[in-house]
């Protein structure tokens, strides 16, 4: 594919989830659970946010898509994340993970190894949780430590880049590592999306409402058009809400409306770059 073929087949994936609001449900972390929820609505998706073992599997099988991520796990996840995880991969369900603050617990890291087999269509994280992500499934570009900090990375993108490649090699899926630019592979291209702004490292949860909305983008795309998609929105929305907005605060509302109101094509126009792998 082509740079101009991409845009082509981002501006499609923004337009249909505007008109046919694809449900993308989500087992996500109680930080950030609501800024989720309203971030894929502004995009045009619909939220709904479960705990349990058996309403993860049906919404895995009601959703176009489903978002996981393991910001704040309680005993319960045990049961609900695998369970729901084999159920999508069954299913044929697209889903994105994000393995957020990997190497912090063991209960986290019992359950990312088991998701390895169930290959995520999109993991989202930032660089240092790419690179522990592959070390723990023991692919290439990855380590045995965690350069987690918290819940924030603390090296470079381009850093993860052998890693978000062997990740997407073994899913068929996509990967986005996340931070000053976006990159995005499908294990062949690589695409890097520039924009946003140094606010979004002071909110919570911009890392994680953007694999929500990847989730909604996913429902009507295939994972490297729905990864790109979501990194193109929030580049372009993060840039938009910076030229009005003086703090975090407002920025984090100001972020929300520019999510809503950025059109297909202005998404589609977002700069990104290509190269190969
Ligand atoms: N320095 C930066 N300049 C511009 N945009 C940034 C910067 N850092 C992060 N972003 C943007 O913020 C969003 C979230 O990325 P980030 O790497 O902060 O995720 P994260 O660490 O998982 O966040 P969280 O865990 O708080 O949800 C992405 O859209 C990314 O492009
Ligand atoms: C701050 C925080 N702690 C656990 S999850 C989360 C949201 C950002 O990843
Ligand atoms: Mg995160």
């Amino acid at each position: 594919m082509n740079k101009q073929e991409i845009q082509i087949k981002i501006a499609k994936a923004v337009e249909i989830v505007k008109e046919s609001k694809p449900l993308a449900g989500s087992i996500t972390n109680s930080v950030t659970i609501n800024f989720v929820a309203n971030a894929q609505l502004a995009v045009g998706g619909t939220a709904a946010m479960v705990y349990l073992p058996d309403e993860g599997e049906t919404l895995a099988k009601l959703g176009g898509a489903m978002y996981i991520n393991v910001g704040t796990l309680l005993p319960i996840y045990e049961d609900t994340l695998p369970h729901t995880a084999k159920v999508l991969f069954e299913n044929q369900k697209p889903w994105v993970l994000d393995p957020v603050a990997i190497g912090i617990g063991s209960l986290r890291t019992k359950v990312l190894e088991q998701f390895k087999p169930y290959k995520p269509s999109v993991i989202r994280g930032n660089a240092s949780e790419i690179i522990a992500l592959a070390g723990l499934w023991n692919l290439e570009g990855g380590t045995d430590t965690s350069t987690v900090h918290g819940v924030d990375s603390t090296v470079s993108v381009r850093t993860a880049k052998s890693a978000a490649v062997a990740l997407a090699s073994w899913t068929g899926g996509a990967v986005a590592v996340s931070g000053e630019m976006d990159l995005i592979t499908d294990g062949s291209t690589v695409a890097v999306s520039y924009g946003g702004s140094e606010m979004m490292t002071a909110i919570t949860g911009s890392g994680c409402s953007l694999g929500g909305v990847m989730a909604v983008y996913a429902s009507v795309a295939d994972p490297f058009i729905a990864a790109l998609s979501g990194a193109s929105v929030y580049n372009l929305a993060g840039m938009r809400a910076e030229q009005h907005t003086d703090g975090t605060g407002s920025f984090q509302i100001a972020f929300i409306d520019e999510l809503y109101k950025a059109s297909a094509q202005d998404i589609s126009m977002n700069e990104f770059t290509l190269e190969e792998v």
